[in-house]
C-alpha cells in the first residue's frame, strides 16, 4: 500500500542545483537570443516545477502490466496551473509537460511603467469551483505585486494550497509575499539582492515577457 502524504512545509525554497546553476546563467546573459531563451525558460520551469511538486498527495491506483498487476499512484488533487501573463506563459507547457491533467487559469496582470503597480486585464476564474492547489508561474518577481494581486484573486476564488513558481525573485519582494501569504510555499531558482530605481530586479534578467516574445523594440 502507498503511503504518500508527505507533509507541506511553507515558506521559501531557493532551488540549489548545477543545472539550474547553469541555465539561469545563459538565461541573464544579454547575448542570449529569444528562443534560446525560451528554451531555458522552460528547462528551469520544469526544474522548479520537480521541486515544487515533490509534497502533492498521491493515491494509489491499480495497474495491469503485459506482465502483471501492480499498484501504482495518480494525484488525488484537482492542480490549478495559473501562469501570470504575459511571461508566465513561457512556463506553462514545461509544467503542463509534467502535469498533464492540470487545469490551465490564466490571470492577465502587467506592471503600469510610471508607477510599478500591477493593473489586471483578465480573470476568467469560475466562481464556487476552486482548485485544490494553484502552481503560479512567473518568471519574476519584482516588487512582489503582482504576485500579491494574483493571490488575493486566488484567495478570493477559495485555493486552498498556493505554491508559486518564480525563476528570480527580489529579497524584498519574497519577503513581502511571504509575509503577506505566511501558508505559501515560494520555488524560486535565484533571490537577487536589489531593486533598482525603475523597480527591475539586479542584476536579473531584464524584462522576462519582452525577451520571450521578442518585443524589446
Ligand atoms: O513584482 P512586480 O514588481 O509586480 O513585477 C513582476 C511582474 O512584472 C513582469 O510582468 P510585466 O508587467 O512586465 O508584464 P508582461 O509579462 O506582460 O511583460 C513580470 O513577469 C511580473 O509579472
Ligand atoms: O526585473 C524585472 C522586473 C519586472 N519584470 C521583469 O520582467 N523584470
Ligand atoms: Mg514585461
Amino acid at each position: 500500500m502507498l503511503s504518500k502524504s508527505p507533509e507541506i512545509t511553507a515558506g521559501v525554497f531557493e532551488v540549489d542545483h548545477p543545472l539550474i546553476e547553469c541555465h539561469l546563467s545563459a538565461l541573464r546573459s544579454v547575448n542570449t537570443t529569444p528562443l534560446s531563451f525560451r528554451s531555458h525558460v522552460r528547462r528551469l520551469a520544469t526544474l522548479l516545477a520537480y521541486e515544487a511538486t515533490r509534497d502533492l498527495a498521491v493515491e494509489p491506483t491499480p495497474v495491469t502490466t503485459p506482465l502483471a498487476e501492480t499498484e501504482g499512484g495518480k494525484l488525488t488533487n484537482r492542480i490549478g496551473l495559473i501562469p501570470i501573463l504575459r511571461a508566465g506563459l513561457g512556463m506553462v507547457d514545461p509544467v503542463l509537460d509534467l502535469i498533464p491533467t492540470a487545469e490551465v487559469w490564466h490571470l492577465g496582470l502587467y506592471r503600469d511603467e510610471d508607477t510599478a503597480q500591477p493593473v489586471e486585464y483578465y480573470s476568467k476564474l469560475p466562481p464556487g469551483r476552486p482548485v485544490d492547489v494553484a502552481l503560479v508561474v512567473d518568471p519574476m518577481l519584482a516588487t512582489g505585486g503582482s504576485m500579491l494581486a494574483a493571490l488575493e484573486t486566488l484567495e478570493k476564488w477559495g485555493v486552498k494550497q498556493l505554491k508559486l513558481l518564480s525563476i528570480i525573485a527580489s529579497a524584498e519582494g519574497i519577503e513581502i509575499v511571504e509575509k503577506a501569504y505566511p501558508q505559501a510555499q515560494i520555488y524560486v531558482c535565484k533571490i537577487d539582492p536589489v531593486l533598482n530605481d525603475v523597480k527591475y530586479i539586479v542584476p536579473g534578467l531584464g524584462d522576462a515577457g519582452d525577451r520571450i516574445f521578442n518585443t524589446l523594440g
